[in-house]
């Protein structure tokens, strides 16, 4: 398999299968074991593809006269990485184009011609050229979600929460950072290692570290399990329900949708620590088997079952993480794919589902305890409209968690929220995760 013939078949996959480029290119290119150049080359059009895919479906039916629904999987693909080779990559156009129409080899000629003939005239015309006379026959928003290749309710869903913060103004960084492919994140798991071993710079969590290169799987302390690759907000959004306030020895904590366990592993090295217990919870079966994996060393206590049924567990636990099930329009830059694949109606099924995890949360949770309701979604439906909700039903004190959050990352320049964090990638260089600590006051 080349490095086209890779990254078209994963392109296709996402498309056809709604697998996930993250999880497929990399199991694709084993099978393959490109050269390093090669795998360099096949992620690069993979993930870039993906991403720059609102543009390149907005030429594609500009220049085929005909909607991206009446063209088949096969071909779609194609143009799609024959563009982003034209577009973006250092190719030759001749040999975007001809390498591109190779891959289409056993297609009906027809096919190929038609993938061939759009190629060529993408090339010859100019895809900026194309492009801008597009974005210039719109306007407002819908002008800027081609220009940077979002859809159009995620990009209105940024602004609102970003207004939300009197930071609109700020729409467009925000728009360019989810496009810009982000920096390894490490995290130093307390009491097994500190993040100055961990090499690259230190990032705004007190435990991160961004990898300046390099493959992360094959850093040493990730390999011996006392570091993690994981986003420096999420790092934060986990410390911040230690840091709420101080941990009594014999402390239960619930980190009630764990999967696939990045912030378990997190709280169950700091539960070792200070002398606390954590149960990680996970309602898919499959995904209870990756915390448990994550977790392994810490002899913590993997259960499955629906995090909602923890309401009959009345005032039972000291601390709980609620990082809900969400949209995840706030990691855009991680998963690339993600932002065709929602649609604006999973928003309000979501939020029906944040709010009962929540509400259970806030039942088995003791009078005292913490909560920390936290998604990797900005969308205020999604964020503030849940705790709102919430704070309506039960008795709850709403924490100064952008205090928190200073005490962790000291200097980190935050939006006024009512008590609330929303993290951004163009602010923070994290994912745009938002965390809320409720204390149960009843
Ligand atoms: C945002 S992810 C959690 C990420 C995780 N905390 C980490 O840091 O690796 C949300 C998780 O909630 C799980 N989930 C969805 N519905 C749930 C439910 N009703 N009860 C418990 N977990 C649920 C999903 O399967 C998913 O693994």
């Amino acid at each position: 398999m080349t490095a086209r013939s890779v990254a078209m078949s994963v392109v296709l996959d996402v498309h056809e299968d709604d697998v996930f480029a993250n999880l497929a290119l990399p199991s694709r290119l084993q099978q393959a074991r490109p050269s390093t150049a090669d795998a360099a080359f096949a992620t690069e059009l993979t993930y870039g593809t993906l991403r720059w895919q609102g543009q390149y479906d907005a030429v594609i039916e500009a220049l085929a006269s005909r909607p991206i629904t009446q063209i088949d999987p096969e071909p779609l693909a194609a143009l799609r990485i024959g563009m982003h080779q034209i577009a973006r990559m250092r190719v030759a156009d001749h040999a975007a184009v001809h390498e591109t129409v190779e891959l289409m080899q056993g297609q009906a000629s027809g096919r190929r011609g038609f993938v061939n003939a759009l190629l060529r005239k993408t090339a010859k015309l100019g895809f900026t050229t194309i492009l801008d006379d597009l974005i210039a026959e719109r306007s407002g928003d819908d002008a800027l979600a081609l220009q940077h290749s979002h859809p159009l309710w995620i990009l209105q869903s940024l602004r609102r929460s970003l207004a939300a913060e009197g930071a609109e103004a700020e729409l467009e960084s925000l728009l360019i950072a989810d496009n810009d492919p982000p920096a390894v994140h490490l995290a130093a798991l307390p009491g097994l290692t500190t993040r100055s071993k961990l090499g690259g710079t230190h990032t705004a969590s007190p435990v991160g570290a961004a990898l300046d290169s390099g493959d992360p799987a094959s850093h040493p302390l990730v390999r011996a399990q006392q570091a993690r690759v994981q986003d420096s907000g999420s790092q934060l959004a986990a410390l911040a329900l230690v840091r709420a306030q101080a941990v009594a020895k014999g402390e239960r904590w619930l980190d009630m949708c764990a999967g696939p366990g990045g912030k378990a592993a997190l709280l169950a090295a700091t539960a070792r620590q200070a002398g606390a217990t954590l149960i990680a919870n996970e309602v898919q079966p499959h995904r209870a088997k990756l915390v448990e994996r994550a977790i392994a060393q810490f002899e913590t206590e993997v259960t499955v079952q629906d995090g909602r049924d923890f309401a009959d567990e009345p005032d039972a636990f000291d601390r709980i993480l609620v990082d809900a099930p969400c949209t995840g329009i706030g990691a855009l830059r991680r998963r690339p794919e993600s932002r065709w694949r929602k649609r604006p109606s999973d928003v309000a099924q979501l939020a029906d589902l944040q709010h009962e995890l929540l509400d259970a949360a806030l039942t088995a949770v003791k009078p005292g305890g913490i909560v920390a309701y936290v998604t990797c979604s900005p969308h205020l439906a999604e964020t503030s409209g849940v705790v709102q909700k919430a704070i309506r039903q039960h008795s709850v004190e709403v924490l100064d968690t952008p205090s928190v959050i200073t005490q962790l990352s000291p200097g980190i320049e935050l939006g006024g929220r009512d008590g609330a964090v929303q993290l951004w990638p163009h602010r923070h260089e994290t994912d745009a995760m938002f965390v809320q600590l409720l204390r149960r006051t009843e």
